[in-house]
């Protein structure tokens, strides 16, 4: 690593510099805050030790401008007893840490093992991310369809503020994807996202995995655990299947969101935590209220921001361009030369229900590109219920009663159109009435 050590004293200066040579590292020493500028704006460092008093200048001045230049420079800041106050003013401002005057070279060794063990981590999640990123099909966040603009619109804008959000919506239509999307945008961005998934756990290890425990509070808590609110703490936290969260937990959530605070299980200390609230879930909250399965204060307080996400099938406008990328990406990563799907594929996918949404075309698209021996993807490539045997086919004529031909009409006319009202134009009817009818139908 390359260490700049700024300090208006020579022998301080020397002592670092040995101690940081002894670790193989690279010490450079200058003696002033300009110097030490000049320094870093021809090549960067990967630690700095800063003086707090360097002569008339102020360390925390030259710590902001150094920070500016490097705002991921790790400074260490050499500070005399008298001043703790003003190092900890100094780690307000982005130092990493503070070492007190007089100190000894085994202190120097210990601050720098830190940061470079820290160095080695980011590097670690750096690489880990941009695998995820490889492996997965880019997220589409954009809509030809008005209702998911919408949505979108308004998640966005809310993103800036720190309100709590609801995400409602069946199944794998991109709740998580778009609570990661939230964070992402937000203030809390470079904060961590953390995610509880709520029925996975019983009642007591829910509430544990929230809050944390102290060793011995319950069997197998065998060392205290911080809990996933103090691990988002200053950044997101984001309940996944809220409306399965235990009612017993239900008043602690409620507090968390209105005092900000909450205790270990086993303890009785109160602490504090400034985490963003998102939740989501798949289950109608409003009818959970009535049910008396969920509390309506914490519904209120939860749903200040609510998103409902879309179904694909009420997505037709969307349709052929998410498959189309999902195709894209697995025929890359699997390395086959594709291009599109067959019409039978196309017109067994716009009669196909989706119940898994996204998750689903996605799954299925991944299967069919594995399975594939032709140039395209076709029926042979895809799970059975896609493949509707010719005679019991809707078709004009057929043996198939009228709302069945209609429902199959509706179907095809919104596969193949971009948007409601394109699909009510062509229909000769209103888009209110082809909503009605597509409820009536069971097609939403
Ligand atoms: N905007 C998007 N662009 C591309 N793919 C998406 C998008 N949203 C979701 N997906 C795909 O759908 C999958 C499911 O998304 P996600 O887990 O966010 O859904 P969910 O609504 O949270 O599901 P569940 O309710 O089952 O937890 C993702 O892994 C991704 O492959």
């Amino acid at each position: 690593m390359r260490v700049l050590i700024v300090d208006d004293e020579p022998g301080i200066r020397k002592t670092t510099a040995l101690a940081v040579e002894a670790m193989g590292h690279e010490p450079i020493g200058v003696s002033s805050g300009l110097k030490a500028l000049k320094e870093i704006e021809t090549e960067a460092f990967d630690a700095c030790f800063l003086d707090l008093k360097l002569g008339t200048e102020n360390g925390l001045v030259v710590l902001e401008k150094l920070l500016k230049a490097q705002p991921s420079l790790p400074v260490v800041m050499f500070t005399a007893y008298a001043n703790i106050s003003t190092a900890v003013d100094a780690m307000r401002r982005g130092a990493t840490d503070f070492i007190p005057k007089p100190f000894t070279p085994e202190q120097i060794r210990q601050v720098l093992e830190k940061i470079e063990k820290n160095r080695r981590l980011e590097k670690r999640v750096e690489q880990l991310e941009s695998q995820i990123t490889d492996e997965a099909p880019a997220v589409d966040l954009t809509s030809e369809e008005v209702t998911v603009q919408r949505t979108l619109a308004i998640a966005f804008k809310a993103a800036e503020t720190s309100a709590s959000i609801l995400i409602l919506g069946p199944s794998g239509t991109g709740k998580s994807v778009l609570a990661r999307e939230i964070h992402r945008r937000g203030a809390q961005k470079d904060n961590a996202f953390v995610t509880v998934n709520c029925p996975s756990l019983s009642k007591e290890l829910l509430e544990s995995e929230l809050f944390g425990h102290v060793k011995g509070s319950f069997t197998g808590a065998v060392a205290d655990t911080i809990g996933k609110v103090a691990a988002a703490d200053g950044g997101t936290l984001f309940l996944d299947e809220i409306g399965e969260m235990p009612l017993e937990i239900q008043p602690k959530l409620l507090r968390l969101l209105q005092e900000r605070e909450y205790e270990r299980v086993g303890e009785s200390r109160t602490r504090r935590a400034n985490v963003r609230v998102i939740a989501a879930t798949n289950r109608n909250l409003a009818e959970e209220v009535k049910a008396g399965r969920f509390r309506e204060d914490l519904f209120y307080r939860l749903n200040v921001i609510t998103l409902t996400m879309s179904g694909l099938r009420d997505r037709p406008a969307d349709f052929s361009r998410l498959a189309t990328s999902y195709l894209d990406f697995f025929s890359k990563r699997i390395g086959k030369k594709l291009n599109g799907f067959s019409p039978e594929v196309d017109d067994a996918f716009s009669r196909y229900a989706w119940p898994g949404n996204l998750r689903e075309l996605r799954n299925v698209i991944e299967r069919a590109v594995i399975l594939a021996n032709g140039d395209r993807l076709g029926l042979e490539d895809m799970p059975e219920e896609f493949a509707t045997p010719e005679d019991s086919r809707v078709t004009v004529g057929g043996r198939v009663t009228l709302e069945e031909l209609e429902t199959e009409h509706l179907r095809r006319v919104l596969g193949t159109t971009k948007t409601l009202d394109d699909a009510a134009k062509i229909l000769g009817i209103d888009p209110a009435t082809l909503y009605r009818k597509r409820q009536k139908l069971g097609m939403i």
